[in-house]
């Protein structure tokens, strides 16, 4: 998918919404578990509840591997499921020496045809290049996550006094356009937004961090909405485990609605002319 194109779904849908499919075996409502594959029976009900309100889907593969191959053949199903004009983000964070994480690249968009992965970039340039040899797949490279832990290196000044998070999103930029390259940038760091706005004018950015993690959707929007919106925030317990009981599609649609509505405002608000 193109940026043009995705920026056309969040005009049309009115939403820049990415669900996180981090489905958890101990969490989904017990009445599913007697299904064949009850990881994919759930993503499935999550998906037909909410297609509508969302312009991405994010598993977080994690939550797949975990669960052996029967994880991967859910991962597969779910991808499958997943309508085609929705943005697909592998949740993976990779990146290894080049001819690894060549490997890493076919799995997620050979494989699996996800839209794009996310790539951790402190191995540098060889280990982040061999993911974006396809020019309509993207990689969404960490810079200021939404984790503390995010001080500890991605917030350390360097003699410049740059902070680490600057130097990844600068040199990145000589490595592919903002056609195939977005950042994470945590919903808990809008201290940062503006400042990482700078240095990536035109680039989408992907937040997670909202609803369960305490990022304010409002100041997000406020301070780094570009042109093209250029921000898929994504929630992912907050909306698939509103609700635990027989009405969970429910609960889970009227949670995606509230932020889907509240988007749909900060778009008129904020969307620079
Ligand atoms: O900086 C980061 C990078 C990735 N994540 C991932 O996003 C979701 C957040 O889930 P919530 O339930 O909405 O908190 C999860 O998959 C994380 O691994 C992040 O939170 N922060």
């Amino acid at each position: 998918m193109t940026r043009a194109e995705l920026f056309q779904n969040i005009q049309q849908k009115e939403s820049y919404l990415c669900v996180g499919l981090d489905t958890d075996i101990k969490k989904i409502p017990s009445h599913l578990l007697a299904a064949p594959d009850p990881i994919f029976e759930f993503n499935k009900i999550i998906i037909d509840a909410t297609a509508d309100l969302c312009v991405a889907y994010k598993p977080n593969i994690a939550f797949y591997e975990a669960q052996g191959p029967k994880g991967w053949e859910s991962l597969e199903k779910t991808l499958a499921y997943i309508p085609k004009d929705i943005f697909t983000i592998a949740d993976a964070k990779r990146g290894d020496i080049g001819n690894t994480s060549e490997l890493y690249a076919r799995t997620f968009f050979d494989y699996f045809n996800f839209d794009s992965v996310t790539v951790a970039p402190y191995m540098g340039a060889d280990s982040v290049k061999p993911f974006l040899i396809k020019p309509d797949k993207w990689v969404i490279l960490l810079a200021l996550t939404s984790n503390p832990g995010s001080q500890d290196f991605q917030l350390i000044s360097s003699e410049n006094s740059k902070y680490l998070f600057e130097e990844v999103i600068q040199k990145s930029q000589q490595w592919a356009t903002k056609e195939q390259l977005m950042y994470v940038i945590g919903a808990t760091r809008t201290d940062y937004l503006q400042r990482v706005r700078a240095l990536a004018p035109e680039h989408f950015f992907l937040v997670p961090g909202v609803g369960a993690q305490g990022g304010s959707l409002e100041e997000i929007s406020r301070l780094g909405m570009n042109k093209q919106c250029g921000l898929l925030v994504n929630s992912a317990r907050n909306i698939i485990y509103a609700g635990n009981g027989p009405d969970f599609a429910q609960q889970a649609r009227q949670e995606a609605r509230r932020m889907q509505q509240e988007m749909a405002e900060y778009l008129e608000k904020y969307l620079p002319v």
